[in-house]
């Protein structure tokens, strides 16, 4: 509470932050808006000057927030300079596979203590990179100014100001209370973490078990088999998030099990909507066709079956998404079951047990905790306050 009044106090007395969001689609706008109605100043970049005119004059962006009332003190422009001039923070939130051909224009107008901020949900299709692998590639810009977020964000929810947390993950727990404290207001809440790679995991694997859930809800099955789903799912994403570094623990929290119930649960989902009309029938290039968002699960499949491969890490469930994605697999037959060539039962393995988990992945999340203790702290996974 004395915590809560004396954050409430510092926001009244210091000047407003000056932010850029680059990319004015559903969460971008979304994003411009939950930081502008935080009390910062912000600059929307859209690529069309017809957009950026629209939310400038009427305050709307009705292409993808329909029936939304953006801030009266949201500014937009489609120069980037513009948007990005005096930027103490810079939000990314564009298609993850346009990240890196967008790096070089933004390089030159970055601030020697300019925070990066990537809001996006997948990994690079060619490399594999998550997206603050991308950003430190691209950029001039140390990890330590590299944030993430993520969580359960269905734009469209928060932009009707339904009260919603999310993450905020930086190798620096500097950086991210700075972009959480940007990040929050009356209807918006996140909590910080240091574990960037669970956090950023997180959001990429549940929209390919989001997939899933529509392809099954495209088929008509019921809430046994999604429950399934969802179930094994979250083992799935421990599995593989773990085996690359993450805290299991992070995958638990807003930016695991958080978001994967939202996406699953919600027809907003893109992922999910992808899903369902692959489950009804639809090629996947008809698919593509009918999604005019952005549903990134269908660019991640693939590279996240390669790393797990890397690692041996089994994604049963995510193989059947990328089957029925080729056609090889008919959409009835895709079902959490299918774990295994063998026919012997396999014990129940959970994403907290860590029974499922393969002894490297066990050993390295101990050795972890282990040099945290160590070398006295650092911040171990899970949402924090
Ligand atoms: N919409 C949500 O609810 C939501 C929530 C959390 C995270 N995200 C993530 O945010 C990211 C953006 O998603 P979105 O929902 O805003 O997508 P969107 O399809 O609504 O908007 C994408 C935006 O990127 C722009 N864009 C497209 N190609 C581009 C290019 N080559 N260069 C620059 N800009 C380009 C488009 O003009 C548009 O403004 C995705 O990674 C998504 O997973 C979305
Ligand atoms: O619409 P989707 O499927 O991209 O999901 C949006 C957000 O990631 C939900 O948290």
């Amino acid at each position: 509470m004395a915590d809560r009044k004396a954050q409430a106090a510092r926001r009244s007395t210091t000047p407003p932050r000056r932010i850029a969001v680059l990319g004015a689609g559903s969460w971008g706008t979304t994003f411009a808006k939950i930081l502008a109605d935080g009390g910062n100043g912000v600059v929307l970049w859209a690529r069309r000057p017809e957009l950026a005119r629209e939310i400038n004059e009427v305050k709307r962006n009705s292409d993808y927030l329909e029936g939304i009332n953006l801030p009266r003190e949201l500014r937009a422009t489609s120069h980037l300079a513009e948007a990005m001039r005096g930027a103490e923070q810079v939000f990314v939130s564009i298609p993850s596979q346009t990240l890196r051909s967008n790096l070089d224009a933004i390089a030159p107008h970055l601030g020697p203590s300019t925070i990066v901020v990537s809001l996006m949900k997948g990994v690079e299709k060619g490399t594999g990179l998550r997206m603050s692998e991308v950003i430190a590639q691209g950029l001039p810009v140390e990890e330590e100014r590299i944030a993430v977020v993520s969580g359960p964000n269905l734009a469209l929810e928060i932009a009707r100001e339904q009260p919603t947390a999310s993450v905020v993950s930086s190798s620096s727990l500097e950086t991210a209370q700075a972009v959480a404290m940007a990040a929050t207001n009356r209807y918006f809440r996140s909590f910080v973490n240091t574990d960037v790679i669970g956090t950023e995991f997180g959001g990429v694997l549940k929209n390919l078990i989001a997939v899933a859930i529509g392809i099954v809800d495209g088929v008509g099955y019921g809430e046994n088999t999604k429950a399934s789903i969802i179930t094994r799912g979250l083992v799935e994403m421990t599995d593989f998030a773990v085996a690359y570094g993450a805290e299991a623990p992070t995958l638990s929290g807003l930016a695991g099990l958080g978001d994967l119930i939202a996406t699953c649960e919600s027809p907003l989902s893109r992922n999910n909507t992808a899903g369902r009309l692959l489950g009804q029938g639809y090629s996947f290039n008809d698919v593509v066709k009918q999604m005019n968002q952005t549903a990134e699960g269908l660019a991640s499949v693939a590279p996240i079956l390669r790393l797990a491969e890397e690692r041996g890490v089994e994604m049963p469930i995510v193989r059947q998404v990328s089957q029925v994605l080729a056609g090889t697999l008919e959409p009835k037959d895709i079902a959490p079951h299918l774990t295994t060539d063998d026919d012997e039962p396999q014990g129940e393995r959970t994403s907290d047990d860590g029974q499922g988990r393969s002894r490297t992945s066990v050993w390295r999340s101990l050795k972890r905790a282990f040099d945290q203790l160590r070398d006295g702290g650092g911040s171990a996974g899970g949402d924090r306050s």
